[in-house]
């Protein structure tokens, strides 16, 4: 018979079910394992836990391949055109504005494509604003079923702190840029002035002579503005690439370190619609919005000067269409200004929907479950879709109304120019030029107002760029003690700790445990008693809902941030891995970069990996995974994520992490590779197999979320408790 205090590697038999936690196929909701689908690869690494709580200096090698290729060093593919050129135009509309039945043409985008096309002289681009439901800016749920809420939107304030960071070292082009477009605004009105010119020396029957200066004037005109212009986009193409770059790099970052509970409930494919399409808008508007709306305030500065300079009843006359256009703008911002925020939100969940169908693929396929995920992804999209509708009718309710205003302001000059000329007080030049004037200042006024919506929605867009930060671990934090034990060698001190899933009931009833630099713990007890979730609070992949847990009196959570001389101070192994589509030597390298080859075979020797790494056709060199790759299997795999944390060396060690059967070689062999990377660190096990306490110092019961029993392994048998019972059953289940 073998004896109860026999060590791991002796531990042949099988656990009772009822005694310890479940296979893996039937843990129920095992954290880890939910991790994935609910945050993008990389990230995915730390919560679930190949997952070095601290692996991010690494881990960019696994971000998503649409969030690293959008990332800053690529920059939007799409250098930004010269603002004015690239703005949109509205058709002219009936004044009576109502739309036309104006579908997107591409709904999927998330973006009304069907913004209307210019006629000469039309309005600027047919804003794109979404009409929510109700003026709420809060976020609407990410899940067409309602359940969970997006991640957090940031406020005015919070976005323009983090705009004025991202704009640092930037300033003196973006002034550079917006002298370049007032230049080039001025230069816009030598047209209507020359034109004025040409027509009066052709009334008054001048000779030729008399059109060279005007010429001249329009010829000079035209060259400079093309330099201008030139070098306005260039400059303001460098600030607002430089400057989207920076806000993306900080949201993946941030993203990467998301508490799991956080990105879970915010749901993954918000946060990435966040990352690409919400830089993409931001990058987009910055680029036209910023250079329309200096050259269009310019050029009407100028125009209406000059249509005083005229006779100032010109400028009185064309004045006659402002309070029509500030009705409208005021309307507008009214009626769209909540509905950008809720048009991406509802994009959000869209994109959330259509991710979470595409990650459960072969669930879906296997149950037939296609048509009823089919019908969620598509109440999703009508959702999103309905806004862009609203949007686009809002927009050309918009531009009509402003056509309405210019066809007023410009009655009223070409009645003034009537009079004035019958009645001797100007000319047909000065007429000519006042009505162009006027004309030339459709597309300012239109513009101006336009961008509106573009500086809206890229300021809704903003908002939530900067709202994935506000959950990140703060960058401050994380080396500075600030919890109990604040000592350097105080260890990991757990204080009250509670917690619960979203709005669900508490699942951790107050937990302390103190666990000294070296030492060893092992957490029992049956399934769904919260081991692993107390093990995801210890490593500091998920937040307490109270309480505090400390290493040397820095919240664990705080650990994680990436560059953070803690970020390398504990690792949690779970029971999900994850393989990085990539060579053997490139997934062990995630977790210590610049790891030489011996290091890595030391690693996998360490973990009993060395035979079949050795036997791989390339060794280290060879691509694993899926994607064209060797398939590992789940012990391999295993045994990798543990290769990774002697890699990485972590300080504290939290191992979740034992799917094997108890009594298989397989479960031998893991005991063993789990020991050797436990060695020499303070090591919190969550023990699947009670072979696995009985070499801890100290064992923890948990029953319901409460620990009914602490002590050594040896002194807990004896006392005839839950451990003792437990024991029992897993010993009888080996004889
Ligand atoms: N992501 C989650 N969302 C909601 N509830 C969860 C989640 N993860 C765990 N729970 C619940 O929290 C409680 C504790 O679960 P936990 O996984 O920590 O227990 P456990 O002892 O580790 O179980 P197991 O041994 O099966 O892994 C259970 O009631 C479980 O249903």
């Amino acid at each position: 018979m073998t004896t109860p205090d026999a060590t791991p590697g002796d531990a042949p038999t099988h656990v009772p079910a009822d005694a310890l936690a479940d296979a893996p196929g039937d843990a129920p909701a095992d954290v880890s394992a939910q991790a994935p689908a609910g945050v993008p690869a990389a990230a995915s690494a730390d919560a679930s836990g190949d997952a070095l709580a601290g692996a991010p200096a690494d881990s960019s090698a696994g971000a998503p391949a649409d969030v690293s290729r959008d990332g800053p060093a690529d920059g939007p593919t799409r250098a930004p055109d010269r603002p004015r050129a690239e703005t949109p135009v509205a058709p002219r509309q009936d004044p009576s504005g109502e739309a036309p039945d104006s579908t997107p043409a591409d709904a999927s985008c998330g973006t009304p494509a069907g913004a209307p096309t210019a006629a000469p002289g039309g309005a600027p681009a047919a804003p794109r604003a979404v009409p929510p439901p109700e003026p709420s800016p809060e976020p609407s749920p990410a899940d067409p079923d309602g359940a969970p809420s997006l991640l957090p939107v940031a406020t005015g304030r919070q976005t323009r702190a983090r705009l004025r960071v991202a704009l640092r070292g930037r300033w003196g082009a973006l002034w550079a840029a917006l002298a370049a477009l007032v230049l080039d605004s001025c230069l816009s009105l030598a047209g209507p002035v020359a034109i004025g010119r040409i027509t009066q020396a052709v009334t008054d029957h001048r000779g030729s002579g008399a059109l060279v200066w005007p010429v001249g004037l329009l010829a000079g005109a035209a060259v400079a503005g093309a330099l201008t212009g030139w070098a306005a986009t260039v400059l303001l193409a460098r600030v607002v690439l430089t400057v989207t770059g920076r806000l993306r790099e900080d949201a993946v970052a941030a993203a990467l370190v998301l508490p799991v509970d956080t990105v879970e409930t915010g749901g993954t494919g918000d946060l990435v619609a966040r990352v690409s399409g919400d830089t993409d808008r931001v990058s987009e508007a910055a680029s036209g919005a910023l250079g329309d709306f200096a050259a269009a305030a310019l050029t009407i500065l100028a125009a209406l000067a000059g249509l005083a300079a005229l006779d100032w009843r010109f400028a009185v006359a064309g004045l006659l269409a402002v309070p029509l256009q500030a009705y409208t703008l005021r309307w507008y911002l009214r009626t769209s200004r909540p509905l950008y925020a809720a048009g991406r939100t509802a994009e959000g969940g869209r994109a959330s929907a259509l991710l979470g169908a595409f990650t459960a693929l072969p669930t879906l396929r296997a149950l037939r479950l296609g048509p009823g995920r089919h019908a969620r992804v598509a109440a999703a999209s009508r959702d999103a879709m309905a806004y862009e509708f609203r949007a686009a009718r809002a927009a050309t309710r918009f531009y009509g109304r402003l056509n309405l205003a210019e066809f007023t302001g410009l009655s009223a000059i070409l009645l003034a120019a009537w009079w004035l000329v019958r009645t001797g007080r100007a000319d047909i030049g000065a007429a000519t030029t006042a009505a162009l004037f006027f004309a030339g200042l459709f597309d300012p006024v239109n513009i101006l107002l336009g961008t509106f919506d573009s500086v809206q929605r890229a300021a809704a867009a903003l908002a939530r760029i900067v709202g994935v930060t506000l959950h990140a671990p703060d960058p401050a934090r994380g080396t500075r003690p600030s919890g109990p034990g604040s000592r350097p060698g105080t260890g990991v001190v757990v204080r009250g700790v509670r917690h619960r899933y979203g709005d669900g009931p508490d699942v951790l009833h107050g937990i302390d445990l103190d666990l000294r630099p070296g030492r060893r713990l092992a957490v029992v007890g049956a399934t769904g008693s919260g081991k692993s979730t107390l093990a995801a609070l210890i490593a500091g992949t998920r937040p307490p809902s109270a309480g505090s847990v400390t290493l040397d009196g820095v919240p664990t959570g705080d650990l994680a941030r990436p560059g953070a001389d803690g970020d390398r101070r504990i690792a949690l192994v779970t029971q999900e891995h994850h393989l990085f589509p990539g060579t053997l030597a490139d997934n062990l390298r995630l977790a210590s970069r610049g790891a030489p080859d011996s290091a890595l075979e030391a690693a996998l020797a360490a973990v009993g990996a060395a035979d079949w790494a050795a036997a791989l056709p390339d060794g280290l060199d060879t691509v694993v995974g899926r994607g064209g790759g060797i398939r590992l299997t789940a012990r391999q795999t295993q045994q990798l994520a543990l290769a990774r944390v002697l890699l990485l060396d972590p300080e504290v060690v939290v191992l979740d992490e034992a799917t094997a059967e108890a009594g298989s070689d397989t479960a031998r062999g893991l005991d063993r590779a789990a020991l050797a990377v436990t060695e020499g660190r303070t090591a919190v096990v969550v023990a699947h197999r009670l072979s696995q306490a009985a070499t801890a110092d100290t064992v923890l019961v948990m029953e319901d979320g409460r620990v009914t029993e602490r002590g050594r392994p040896d002194e807990l048998r004896a006392a005839g408790g839950a451990y003792a019972r437990l024991w029992e059953s897993w010993a009888r289940g080996r004889r």
